[in-house]
């Protein structure tokens, strides 16, 4: 009576098709999951207890029990029951019934579409754990009766269910009363194929791996075992053999004990039920760090963080705080979510317990500054306030002093992988795994996903500077990667800078072809090589590392540190060719008037013929394209801009056969009244001068003013060295397009029809059966898709 049908919401149909399609090689997730939301009841039931106290009523205890069992009707079940909160019909109908989590969709995608290696996991990190029972049962009820709460002062036990193949599910009151006293009962009707569930050492091996770290609470499982108890003294019969009467002592002894051999007591066979704790252990942030594996590190994070892959690292402390003491883990995840530089509020992942009671993973946005808001912590505090809100609670005295405890001891635990790994920056092919030691490999795996997180705690936590700039690592010209201190380290004599070269954007590879680096390059100098958005801003924000300032090497004030050292032979060359290329130097002060200050004879340059320094308070290129991309249509700030912006001086090398040549050039020129002088060959040389200066402008990272323009001039003189016309005209007829089109364009005109788009895999000489190569072939295929589509 009073039973309602439902319909699945098309989402849940659709999900459970895949749970149960995909996920089969992973089904044992269904008892972690199961686990997972009865852990979840008792945790809402004991944090509601403490401003509703009747929710208690009901049940005594607090526990997750499992029994597995035939019924007398040989049908396999498994009952999975905890005292939690417990729904009422409606929550019933809602929770079980439709798909409320937002980040569905992306599951579904990601299930759809992928080897479903790692789907096991994502299931409980997408929120949809209960249908995972429907990989091993063929029908499922959920009974349930909710906590006593003045809003619900009475109860009813409702119970829910659904078999793995219908689009419909049940929603009615349990004949069988109230019975539960509180809590959730989840009965599964095992599956033919999943009788392996009913084995009681097979559902302990399941839940000490996967389900001993998730929960405070006791799990309890049914189990029995035959015993072979003695039968009742009055039962047995008693033979007693005659004594006798010639038998001496020594002789009636032997014989007394061949007789107790021959004779076992009698016993008989009884069935004991038990119920067995199986998760006695102490969680394991309780527990002596000397006594947990790697392994139950690696699967309590897992569990808890609903995390499927391992994390990087963690730290296992305890502490006192404000006259609290507390235990905690910290995990370094695998991944750094794209939201982390998104979004510019992330809250953090903090599980906050006192004395292993579950309170809140909600501490706020300012709980973790914002670099190291990715880290993810458990922390069982010994004494805390309860019953108070979040902003209560944010502001006692042990959490505000937690942040700073948590931030310390993670750039500890990046230091200590780091120095495990100090060798790292000497390798020459990073990434090839082969080439790497473990610890290596571990340092290397958490640089590529936090190297710019690091940046920006460099740049923002100005009290953790000093600690987080070592952790930091830059490509260099020498090697892959190096930090400040091996920067500093391998620094040359009498060299006091540090020399870096940024220009955002740009790979390692085309930074050392820089025509600023070639010299220090050619010299043995390390340069570090700044391509990231994040860091110019770290090189401005740290400034000096171990007392040696920072030195942009396409601006000026670059010293090498043994000046002082060169023959007064090389001071007087230098002047020589200061003189002897007076004329030049002339000519382009006035040629490049609009762009730069000055004009020098470089002692940088090594066969690049000029380049574009930025003065030591002008820009260089990469600020300049930083501030134009931020002053977009301010006025005001323009004219600051601009003037900064001609802070530049244009060296040319006295070495480059070209520079040479344009000297013999320029002082070839007749000079004298308008009368005396060459005009068309100034004009000619003028415009090389021109695409030279707009040149160096280019190899230097800056833009030319007019790229139009600046072809135009290169073009002609190509057409000079080819011989050709400057000014015979192209041919620049096209053909018009058709006019206007009448109608509306129809969807059909755009459809592209992906099933004609089928790509073999072995057409890539891939090998067809290997997932990964599988995984390739789908990537190639889908790329191509796309390429179709931009032909079409
Ligand atoms: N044993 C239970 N007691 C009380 N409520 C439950 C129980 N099991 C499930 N629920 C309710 O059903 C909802 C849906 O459960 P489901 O396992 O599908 O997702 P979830 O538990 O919300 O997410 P996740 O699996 O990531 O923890 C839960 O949010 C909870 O409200």
């Amino acid at each position: 009576d009073g039973t309602q049908k439902y319909d699945y919401q098309s989402d849940v149909a659709r999900l459970r098709k895949i749970v149960i399609n995909s996920l089969y090689s992973h089904r044992d997730v269904f008892l972690r999951e199961l686990i997972s939301n009865a852990n979840d009841a008792l945790e809402k039931l004991r944090l509601t207890s403490l401003t509703v106290p009747e929710v208690l009523e009901g049940a005594e205890s607090m526990n997750i029990t499992i029994k597995a069992f035939k019924d007398e009707d040989g049908t396999a079940k498994l009952v999975i029951r905890d005292t939690g909160i417990g729904m009422n019909a409606d929550e019933l109908t809602a929770n079980l019934g439709t798909l409320a989590k937002s980040g569905t969709s992306e599951f579904l995608a990601r299930a759809e579409s992928s080897d479903s290696t790692g789907t096991g996991n994502l299931i409980g990190a997408f929120g949809l754990g209960f249908y995972s029972s429907f990989l091993v049962a063929d029908k499922v009820y959920v009974a349930s009766l909710a906590a006593k709460s003045p809003k619900n002062p009475q109860p009813q036990q409702y119970v829910f269910s659904s078999s793995s193949d219908e689009s419909t599910f049940e929603v009615y009151p349990d004949p069988r009363g109230n019975v539960l006293g509180r809590g959730t009962e989840i009965t599964l009707i095992l599956k033919e194929d999943a009788l392996e569930y009913l084995d009681t050492l097979r559902v302990t091996e399941l839940v000490s791996k996967h389900s001993s770290f998730a929960t405070a609470f006791p799990i309890y499982l049914h189990t029995t075992r035959t015993e072979e108890v003695p039968v009742d003294e009055e039962e047995e019969e008693v033979t007693e053999k005659p004594k006798s009467e010639d038998e001496d002592e020594d002789e009636a002894v032997v014989e007394d004990v061949e007789e107790e051999e021959e004779k076992p007591k009698k016993t008989k066979s009884v069935t004991v039920e038990e119920w067995v704790h199986l998760n006695s252990q102490p969680p394991i942030w309780m527990r002596d760090p000397k006594t947990v594996t790697e392994e139950e590190y690696e699967l309590f994070y897992q569990s808890t963080f609903k995390d499927y892959e391992k994390p990087l690292g963690w730290a296992h402390f305890s502490g006192d705080s404000a006259g609290t003491s507390f235990k905690a883990i910290l995990y370094i995840p695998s991944r750094l979510d794209d939201s982390f530089w998104q979004n510019p509020q992330t809250t953090a992942d903090i599980r906050l317990m006192v004395k292993r009671v579950f309170i809140t993973s909600d501490l706020g946005e300012d709980a973790l500054p914002k670099w190291a808001s990715w880290v993810k912590v458990v922390v069982d505090a010994d004494d805390l306030p309860l019953n108070v809100s979040r902003e209560t609670l944010q502001s006692t005295r042990f959490l505000k002093q937690l942040k700073s405890i948590i931030v310390k001891r993670l750039i500890q635990t990046l230091a200590k992988i780091a120095e495990k790994a100090a060798h790292v920056g000497e390798l020459d092919v990073l990434g090839d795994d082969a080439e790497m030691s473990e610890e290596e490999l571990a340092w290397w795996r958490v640089s590529q996903v936090y190297n710019n997180a690091l940046k920006l705690g460099a740049v923002e936590d100005t009290k953790n500077r000093e600690r987080i700039a070592p952790l930091v690592r830059f490509p260099s010209n020498q090697r892959n990667e190096t930090s400040l201190d091996r920067y500093v380290e391998g620094r040359k004599q009498g060299q006091k800078q540090i020399f870096y070269l940024a220009d955002m954007g740009k790979t390692p590879e085309a930074l050392a072809k820089s025509v600023f680096v070639e010299k220090l390059h050619a010299r043995g100098y390390e340069v570090l090589l700044l391509g990231q958005p994040l860091d110019e801003i770290f090189v401005q924000s740290v400034r000096t590392w171990k007392k040696l300032p920072f030195q942009d090497v396409a601006k000026a004030g670059l010293k090498f540190g043994d000046e002082e050292e060169d023959p007064e032979e090389e001071k007087e060359r230098q002047k020589e060719l200061t003189e002897q290329y007076k004329p030049l130097l002339e000519w382009f002060k006035n040629e490049a008037k609009d762009a730069v200050r000055n004009v020098v004879i470089s002692n940088r340059l090594v066969t690049s013929p000029c380049a574009i320094v930025a003065d030591a308070y002008g820009y260089t290129a990469n600020m300049e394209k930083m501030l134009n991309a931020q002053n977009q249509g301010q006025e005001n700030k323009r004219v600051v801009h601009d003037f900064a912006k001609k802070m530049k001086t244009l060296e040319i090398n006295p070495r480059s056969p070209l520079i040479e040549g344009l000297l013999k050039r320029v002082e070839q020129l007749p000079a004298g009244d308008d009368a005396e002088r060459d005009l068309d060959a100034e004009a000619e040389l003028r415009e090389v001068t021109s695409v030279l200066i707009d040149g160096a402008l280019v190899r230097s990272g800056f833009e030319v003013p007019d790229s139009h323009d600046f072809f135009a001039r290169v073009d002609r003189i190509l057409r000079r060295s080819l011989g050709v016309s400057e000014h015979a005209p192209t041919d620049a007829r096209v053909k018009p397009a058709p006019p206007v089109a009448p109608a509306l364009p129809e969807e059909d005109d755009f459809a592209f029809d992906e099933t004609h788009v089928q790509l073999d895999p072995e057409m890539l000489g891939l090998k067809v059966g290997e997932p990964v190569l599988e995984d390739v072939a789908e990537e190639a295929q889908t790329a191509w898709k796309v390429e179709s589509h931009d032909e079409l």
